[in-house]
């Protein structure tokens, strides 16, 4: 059998191994011997979208096994002896990894069955049929496409959520949509569905052409690259007709990413179920080539190869999902594509207010300047109009002026900002300046609708009615101790926000002595490690990601237990979105404020530009006794490291004035440099020593991370007596795992009861206007 996969693109073909005594061996699918595949230039000019290369493996059958969590293929390499390891050999070269990272997140929704040359001469596609009021009855009054339909089902999407319910319908007419939503809403599909729909709509109607580079028609912005990535992802899933994963044994095909990010993503076999789309009419027994997908996304983020993203660009993508630095380096060199953003058919901003925050403002700036059309060029800065026109007459005096629709969605929006975006007040040339620059950016936006439909369903105060909300109120010095009690005690996925990454610099070494599975999360990080920490993260469950805000807004990571603000927000906004990490799509989840004496007034002026009062928030019940018993630990950790910085401060100074005195070929001063066996036997000494210590301090650690945690009153040995016999908790395993005779228990259920309120005669708010970092 020959398989195929695209990354690219590769392909399968049939066994040529049908010998005697195979042997058979099962194998990951980053295992099987891939060779690349030769192509003519002719073949693939301008049919390519989105495909790199292509690869084939041969000899490989494809089983499918129902586990539970789902059909799952495996991967038989059927080998015959000898012949079969030289023929493996021979592929050795073409397997070793290239180190390169695929942008493209998932090209799909492919046409299947046909060679992309044959397609060309079919006519219109027959598009695929489902029977929403059977499968998906709480979808049936909305008219999207049946392959949007299936993967709904497949995703067990029951029913839209309310801003789903609320936007799609609007979108799908044609509106332009203003959208607010609690976190974790589904807002990425509130606006993803009606693009999406609309994209495989034309693609079936479109007559296909190899000869046109494919036009980006939906451009999403979004203010983080790991936010852009994923709804660049998001919006793939639904695109790869999961529900139907019936490929015949002898033709699957795989969508497949190079590097880490494709073992992540594409282990799922993609449905050769748009094999509805079979133009020409091309049977399922014949061998398939992999086709151009229907509608391609691609995600165009910093921190990754521009390279190869322009690469993947030139050949052209249906929705582009972008950070604006990383889109306007490219557009500075792209003619064709700030075309394609001239003339977009859907423009979104995800979460527009940090965009304008996060200092991408000039970039942001630049790219909406593209997307004004002439109507609006005429009514504003006569730049923009200079701008349309010279661009106009470099395209030979045609601009194409397709309507545009706008989407902005965020979680928190302020009612001024709603009224000023619905309102468009975009000021002629010369007149009143902008007065923020979120103002500023307002007039960028091209609503066409004069009057675009504002959707608010954000909740009040900000918060989600499954989030709970605690806080523990503690000396500034103490909040190591009280977050290690937190992460002890209510074991899970804690994701813990620090307003510095110094905070998470000195924060990391302490978890990792004390045991506790910690990723870092910061700016600072190469893209790699933080989707590489991001995964680990959301692959372990008893973990904790220490992260600036740049994790705040939304990532949407499954099954975040508990959001910890080791350090209060610098706003209203990013408490609420750091929140929103957590307890998403209606599941359970908590958040806890670890508050200073010092952050107090903050916390209370954080809180009443919610228009809530500090008192909502109940304080978390502490079992002291064992807050000091993990004193001792955190103190001797903190020893350790202090210890372990100290040796490596002295290695590192040594080190660097040995090589600059070596450099600039001068002899070190005595009081600098060892000058004699004396002091050089001091210095290996103390470094002995100081190594020494440091091994001591970290045997005692261990000594106290081996002693079991017992609560007051408790006896390890005697669990039948003692005060409080622990027996009958541990026979009923309702006891905690490390902390023994504590029980088991959410966060959410040891608050305390709320302090009553004071009487007040009215509640002024201090005005929350943000603390600079
Ligand atoms: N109709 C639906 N039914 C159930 N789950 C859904 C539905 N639509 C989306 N989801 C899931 O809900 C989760 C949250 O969706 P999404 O990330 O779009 O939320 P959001 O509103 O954009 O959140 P945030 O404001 O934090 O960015 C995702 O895991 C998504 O797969």
């Amino acid at each position: 059998m020959i398989m195929e996969r695209v990354s690219s693109k590769r392909k399968m073909v049939p066994s040529k191994f049908a010998r005697k005594k195979p042997k058979i061996t099962h194998s990951n699918i980053e295992e099987l011997p891939w060779k690349t595949v030769s192509r003519s230039k002719e073949a693939w000019s301008g049919a390519e979208d989105g495909i790199l290369e292509l690869e084939e493996v041969e000899g490989v059958d494809i089983v499918y096994e129902e586990t539970e969590t789902g059909r799952v293929a495996k991967f038989s390499v059927v080998r015959d002896g000898d012949n079969a390891a030289d023929k493996r050999g021979e592929k050795e070269d073409h397997l070793a990894p290239t180190g390169e990272e695929e942008i493209v997140t998932r090209t799909s929704g492919d046409r299947q069955g046909a060679h992309p040359d044959e397609e060309l001469e079919a006519g219109p596609i027959e598009p695929p049929s489902f029977d929403v009021e059977t499968l998906l009855p709480g979808w049936k009054e909305f008219p999207l496409h049946a392959q949007l339909m299936r993967t709904i089902h497949a995703q067990n999407f029951t029913s839209p959520t309310p801003i789903q319910s609320r936007a799609i319908p609007l979108a799908l007419s044609g509106k332009d949509v203003i959208g607010v939503a609690e976190t974790g809403s589904g807002k990425t599909l509130a606006y993803g569905l009606p693009i999406l729909h609309y994209l495989l709509c034309e693609a079936l109607s479109r007559p296909p052409s190899k000869k046109t580079r494919r036009q980006a028609k939906a451009l999403v912005l979004c203010p983080t690259r790991e936010l852009a990535l994923q709804v660049s992802s998001h919006l793939n899933a639904c695109l790869n007709d999961l529900a139907s994963q019936k490929a015949p044994a002898s033709t699957p095909a795989f969508v497949s990413d190079k590097g880490k990010g494709r073992r992540e993503r594409n282990s799922e076999v993609q449905d050769p179920g748009p094999s509805q789309h079979k133009p020409g009419g091309s049977s399922d027994t014949q061998p398939k080539a992999k086709a151009p997908p229907l509608v391609s996304v691609a995600a165009i983020v910093g921190g990754m190869s521009a390279q190869k993203q322009r690469r993947i660009l030139d050949r052209g993508v249906d929705v582009l999902v972008a950070t604006p630095g990383r889109l306007w380096d490219i557009l500075e060199e792209d003619d064709a594509l700030a075309r394609d953003i001239k003339s977009l058919r859907f423009l979104v901003l995800d979460e527009a207010d940090r965009m304008v925050q996060a200092g991408h403002f000039a970039e942001l700036d630049h790219i909406l300047r593209l997307t004004l059309r002439s109507s609006q060029l005429d009514n504003t800065d006569p730049e923009f109009k200079g701008m349309d026109e010279e661009s106009e007459a470099q395209q030979g005096g045609h601009i194409e002026k397709t309507p545009m629709q706008t989407f902005v969605f965020s979680a928190t929006m302020s009612k001024d900002l709603q009224r000023n975006l619905k309102m468009r007040k975009r000021p002629k040339a010369g007149k009143t300046k902008p007065a923020s620059t979120l103002d500023d950016l307002l007039m960028r936006l091209d609503f066409r609708d004069p009057e675009p439909e504002v959707i608010d369903l954000s909740p009040e105060g900000g918060v989600v009615s499954t989030l709970k909300e605690g806080k523990i109120e503690c000396l500034s010095a103490d909040k190591d101790v009280y977050l290690y009690y937190f992460l002890l005690r209510y074991p899970g996925r804690s994701l813990v926000f620090l307003s510095s990454i110094d905070g998470i610099r000195r924060l990391m070494p302490l978890m990792e002595l004390l045991n506790v599975k910690a990723f870092p999360l910061h700016s600072q990080l190469e893209q790699r490690q933080r989707l590489k920490n991001l995964d680990r993260f959301k692959s372990t469950q008893n973990s904790v990601l220490l992260a600036t805000d740049i994790a705040a807004r939304g990532l949407d990571i499954p099954a975040v237990d508990h959001v910890i603000h080791y350090q209060i927000p610098r706003s209203a906004d990013v408490y609420v979105h750091r929140n929103g990490r957590t307890a998403r799509a209606m599941r359970k989840g908590f958040s806890m404020l670890m508050c200073g004496p010092d952050e107090r007034r903050v916390v209370r002026a954080l809180l009443g530009s919610l228009k809530r009062e500090e008192s909502e928030i109940p304080e978390m019940a502490i079992d002291l006794h064992m807050l000091d018993k993990l004193k001792a630990r955190v103190q001797l950790a903190k020893q350790i490291d202090a210890a372990q910085h100290r040796v490596k401060k002295d290695n590192y100074e040594r080190n660097w004035l040995k090589e600059a005195a070596e450099a600039m070929e001068i002899e070190l001063d005595s009081d600098f440099a060892p000058s004699g066996d004396d002091d050089e036997d001091a210095g290996k000494s103390k470094k002995r020593k100081d190594s020494a210590k440091v091994g001591v301090l970290k045997a005692e650690l261990k000594h106290l991370l081996a002693q079991p945690l017992l609560a007051k009153g408790i006896s390890a040995r005697y669990i039948t007596s003692g005060s409080r016999p622990i027996v009958d908790d541990m026979l009923a395993s309702n006891h905690h795992e490390t902390m023994l005779g504590v029980m088991k228990g959410d966060a959410a259920d040891e608050l305390m009861a709320p302090k009553k309120k004071k009487v007040k005669k009215a509640v002024q708010h201090e005005e929350w206007n943000g603390i600079e970092e």
